[in-house]
This record gives structure tokens, C-alpha cells and sequence, in this order.
């Protein structure tokens, strides 16, 4: 039996390496496609990288870019895959306001340039292809909760990126026969999570409060409500709707929605406190209930100038279909990913007081 070699893009992200992780588990050979970058940005695949001279080498690392096509058919001609999962794209949603052409171009035409190359070499019928869709594109919901069949509504750049290329994924699919599907997944999170996303930048927070250093937490709308995975559950979907025996989209969701006020006060407890809120809009504090130190504040720089308020979704297709569900709930992640930053925090101040 030939082994099966998936690309990744965006590996060096936190569902790359997760990715990455399973499928070597699996035993597949590995390609991994990482952006050029003047500073170091592959710790999260540090440990599962191995020198790609080494015999039974099966994990390699490209450079790569997803707003160059001739680079992108170099490498789907050289690495032959049978599976190739798109995760590569500007994904912060309030950085795509500042940029949205780079948005427009990485996430959108970065997934047409993809699939143009599989066409282009004429691997239509011979490559899986998975496109990580998301519940951004539900945006301004029409309905709650969302499923497959519930109509998109984008609200900010990154989400109108992300609209072309669900469609243009469903169209390479209709039009040329490709085994080519969407994977729209809910907000998932985990101790690698970007630190600019809310769940870390709280976690990171709660633990550099706890270790005493930082006193304050600046936050944006604290009352948007998100399904909140983790993104091991959410790696194993992936791979699951491209082992399916046809093309289709999939929601990947918990079903269960929180506020971010939630999470806030979730973390806060892990390390024993209470929070009290006091005031309203832009005024509101949250407070040590204990000491009545203030230890939230609200930032209007975190506001969008268009909001997602709410996103749960509805799995039951996945679930159906696929056979997947999650296994981790809301506060084990929580707790899981608190309990790493508290970690990592002592690190810090080890590394400093070697320093000093
Ligand atoms: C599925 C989807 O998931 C992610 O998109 P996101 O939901 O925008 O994630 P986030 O963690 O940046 O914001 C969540 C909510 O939290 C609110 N919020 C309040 N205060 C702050 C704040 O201070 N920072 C941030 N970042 N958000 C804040 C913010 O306004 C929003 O309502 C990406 O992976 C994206 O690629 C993706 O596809």
C-alpha cells in the first residue's frame, strides 16, 4: 500500500500543527507549507519536526505562499498529495478591516490559486481537497442555531474572503468532479491558540495577572456569544470529511453558546478569583470580588465596525454523517488552556530573573 501524503497550508498555525500531528499518527507522510518570515514561527511544529534527511523522515516543511500560484503548482507537482487542506489565510477578523485587500487575496484568490493547480496538472480526480470554511460567513445570523443550510450573511472582510472561497471550493467540486468540500467550523481554541484571539489573550492575561505580572485586562464587546471547540476535536473533523465517501460541507459546532464575559469570569475562577462587574458601555470594570482591585477594563480600540454578535452552530449532519462529535467541553478547555499559560508565565519570569 502507497502511504498517503497530505499538504498542509498554514501548518505552522495552531490547526496546522494539530493537523499535522494526527495525520502523522496516522501515518501519513506530511508536507507542510510555511510563509517566509524574518523571525522564527514554527514552534508549535518544533517537536514533530525532524531533520528531512533523516531515513524514515515523513514530516517536511515548504516555504510557501498562498498569493503565489507559480510556487503553489511547484509544490502540489513535487509533493504529490492525495489530500491537501487549505488552513492558510489572514484569519484574525478585526485585522482584516485594516487589511482587506491582503484579506481579499491570501484568503480568497489563495484558495482559487489552490485549486487552480490541482486543474492545472490535472490531478482533479486524484486529490482530496479541504477548505476551511467558517461560521464567520453566517455573520449576521438568519437563524440560530446554524447548520448547512442556513444562508450566509458576511460581516467584515475576512468573513466576504472567506464567502468566495466556500463557493468557489462548491463550484471546483460541480464543475469539475473534484473531491473538493468545506469544513465550516466554529470558534476552536487550545493552549497554542494566536494570542490576539480573545480565549488567549484572556487566559494569557488571567495567568500573567495571577503571577503578578500584569494588573489589567483591556477587552472589547464582552457580551458577543461564540461555540467555543477545542481544536483537536475540530482537526479530527477535518480529516473525517475528507475520508468521507462523497464531497460535502460539514458544520463543526459544540452546539453551546458563551459570552466572552463568561470565559472571562471561567479563567478568572481557575486561579480562585470572583469577578464582580460594575458600571455599563465603555464604563464597565470587572473587579477582584476579594481585594475590589479592577482587573478588566474596556477598550473601544477592540470594537469591530461590524460585529458578529452571536454564532452557535449545529453539528448534527457531522454527526450523522461522519460520526464526529466533540469530546471537549467549554470549561475543560478553559481550564486547560489557563492552566498552560500559568505554566508558561512562571517560565517567563524564570527566563527574566535569569536574565537580570
Ligand atoms: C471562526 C472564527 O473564529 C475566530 O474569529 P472571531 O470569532 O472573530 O475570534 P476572536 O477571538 O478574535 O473574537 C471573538 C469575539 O470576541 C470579541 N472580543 C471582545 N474583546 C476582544 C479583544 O480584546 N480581542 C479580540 N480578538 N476579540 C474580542 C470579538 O469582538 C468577537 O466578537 C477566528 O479564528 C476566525 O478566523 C474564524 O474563522
Amino acid at each position: 500500500m502507497t502511504d498517503k501524503v497530505a499538504l498542509i497550508t498554514g501548518v505552522t498555525g495552531q490547526d496546522g500543527a494539530y493537523l499535522a500531528q494526527l495525520l502523522l499518527q496516522k501515518g501519513y507522510v506530511v508536507h507542510g507549507v510555511k510563509r517566509r518570515s524574518s523571525s522564527f514561527n514554527t514552534e508549535r511544529v518544533d517537536d514533530i519536526y525532524v531533520d528531512p534527511h533523516e531515513r524514515g523522515a515523513r514530516f517536511f516543511l515548504h516555504y510557501g505562499d498562498l498569493t503565489d500560484s507559480t510556487n503553489l503548482i511547484r509544490l502540489v507537482q513535487e509533493t504529490k498529495p492525495s489530500e491537501i487542506y487549505n488552513l492558510g489565510a489572514q484569519s484574525h477578523v478585526q485585522v482584516s478591516f485594516e487589511t482587506p485587500e491582503y484579506t481579499g487575496n491570501a484568503d480568497a484568490l489563495g484558495t482559487l490559486r489552490l485549486l487552480e493547480a490541482i486543474r492545472i496538472l490535472g490531478l482533479e480526480k486524484s486529490v482530496r481537497f479541504y477548505q476551511a470554511s467558517t461560521s464567520e460567513l453566517y455573520g449576521k445570523v438568519a437563524e440560530t442555531p446554524q447548520s448547512e443550510t442556513t444562508p450566509f450573511y458576511p460581516r467584515s472582510p475576512y468573513a466576504a474572503a472567506k464567502l468566495y472561497a466556500y463557493w468557489i471550493t462548491v463550484n471546483y467540486r460541480e464543475a469539475y468532479g473534484m473531491f473538493a468540500a468545506n469544513g465550516i467550523l466554529f470558534n476552536h481554541e487550545s493552549p497554542t491558540r494566536g494570542e490576539t484571539f480573545v480565549t488567549r489573550k484572556i487566559t494569557r492575561a488571567v495567568a500573567a495577572i495571577h503571577r503578578g505580572l500584569q494588573d489589567t485586562l483591556y477587552l472589547g464587546n464582552i457580551d458577543a456569544r461564540r461555540d467555543w471547540g477545542h481544536a483537536r476535536d475540530y482537526v479530527e473533523g477535518m480529516w473525517r470529511i475528507l475520508q468521507h465517501s462523497e464531497a460535502d460541507d460539514f458544520v463543526l459546532a459544540t452546539g453551546e453558546m458563551h459570552s466572552v464575559r463568561e470565559f472571562v469570569e471561567l479563567a478568572f475562577s481557575e486561579t480562585g478569583r470572583t469577578i464582580r462587574w460594575q458600571g455599563q458601555g465603555v464604563d464597565e470594570v470587572g473587579m477582584d470580588a476579594g481585594s475590589g482591585a479592577v482587573l478588566i477594563r474596556i477598550d473601544p480600540r477592540y470594537f469591530r465596525p461590524t460585529e458578529v454578535e452571536m454564532l452557535v452552530g449545529d453539528a448534527s449532519k457531522a454527526r450523522a454523517r461522519l460520526g464526529w462529535s466533540h469530546t471537549i467541553g467549554f470549561k475543560e478547555l478553559v481550564a486547560e488552556m489557563v492552566q498552560a499559560d500559568l505554566v508558561r508565565a512562571v517560565d517567563d519570569i524564570r527566563r527574566n530573573g535569569q536574565q537580570s
